[in-house]
């Protein structure tokens, strides 16, 4: 398959602040990229680098076989993660002015159904609440029928109703062919619709692949959540590994525990093990990995080996830690 989608070793700084240092990542025909990764990791700096808005310092990025800035514009569609068009004009109507700017739109009213919003039709931009109005500009980098996509969080502010519309509209145009990038803080939204998945951190790509692919090489274990105030020796007795749960993931204010490599047929065997010792809990919830756990574990990893390279004089603490990331992209 040919690669839609080319980028080797892009690198971008604004003054002080480095927003690429290095990303590397190719996106073959009719893929959905998932790009992933914390605040300021470079996504959109990336994604912009992409489209031909920013100028990278070094490296190149190529997309549809030319350069960003060159490329045919009537193939290509760019959702930005900013976007505010003229809040006194209907959706429909934003629709068909954007729909003008191309030689061989898509109907503006088809372009409102696909994104559910038939019926807001008539409504001012500046009316719809910010959901729809998010679909708009969603619809907004359809009405071209492009055959590449780039979308920078499509569902930021959308309820899960409409964000499950949204996310049918992108397996449809997958299942059609369109070549889709898509930048998202939503684990489950990238774990969906991703064919492969990219995780950038500190400015570069550390690690690329199926999210399923990630998950088995760097989800961890399932666990065993046990909400308690208890102290972790209370379980030191048990048979599996207990731990504190991940930065990120616990949701109790009193204090969880984590038993790790346990199956759910074995949960009764906890709960024997807490009985017969009094120790009381509110909750238990067993979970299997998922992408969650990769951004963790990964963006974690990275910002370790950048606080490593910081405080080292020679900077090579950090080096060994990403590369290890990075051995799955
Ligand atoms: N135009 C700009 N001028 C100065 N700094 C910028 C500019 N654009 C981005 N940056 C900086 O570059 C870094 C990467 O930003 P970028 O917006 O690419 O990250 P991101 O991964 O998209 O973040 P988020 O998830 O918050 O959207 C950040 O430190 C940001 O402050």
């Amino acid at each position: 398959m040919e690669a839609v989608v080319e980028a080797t070793d892009l690198e971008k700084a604004y003054g002080e602040t480095v927003a690429l240092s290095g990303a590397s990542l190719s996106v073959q025909g009719g893929e959905v990229f998932g790009l992933i990764g914390p605040n300021g990791a470079g996504k959109t700096t990336l994604v912009r680098a992409l489209t031909g808005t920013t100028d990278p310092d070094s490296g190149t990025a190529r997309i549809l076989d030319d350069s960003p800035t060159a490329v045919d514009r009537d193939r290509l569609g760019v959702l930005p993660q900013e976007f505010s068009p003229p809040g006194r004009l209907s959706a429909r109507e934003l629709l068909s002015y954007y729909a003008g700017l191309y030689d061989d739109p898509r109907d503006p009213d088809a372009v409102l159904a696909d994104v559910g919003l038939v019926d807001a039709g008539d409504t001012w931009y500046e009316d719809l609440s910010g959901g729809q109005q998010r679909r708009v500009c969603v619809g907004s980098a359809l009405v071209n029928d492009p055959d590449l996509l780039f979308l920078d969080e499509p569902t930021t502010g959308i309820d899960p109703a409409g964000r499950r519309t949204v996310w049918r509209l992108i397996e449809d145009l997958a299942a059609g062919g369109t070549t889709v990038v898509l930048t998202t803080h939503d684990m489950a939204e990238a774990e969906r619709l991703a064919d492969r998945v990219g995780l950038l951190a500190d400015g570069s790509l550390v690690a690329q692949g199926p999210p399923e692919r990630l998950v088995r090489d760097h989800g961890g274990s399932s666990r065993l959540t046990v909400e308690t105030a208890a102290d972790p020796a209370a379980f030191a007795d048990l048979e599996y590994p207990v731990d504190r749960p991940e930065r990120g993931r616990r949701r109790s204010t009193d204090g969880a525990i984590v038993v790790r490599d346990i199956e759910p047929a074995a949960i009764g065997t906890v709960v024997d093990y807490l009985e017969a010792r009094d120790v009381e809990y509110t909750q238990l919830s067993w979970a299997e990995p998922d992408l969650e756990d990769v951004y963790l574990e990964l963006a974690d990893a990275t910002e370790q080996a950048r606080t490593d390279r910081l405080e080292s004089d020679d900077g090579g603490a950090g080096e060994s830690d990403l590369a290890r990331a990075g051995e799955t992209a």
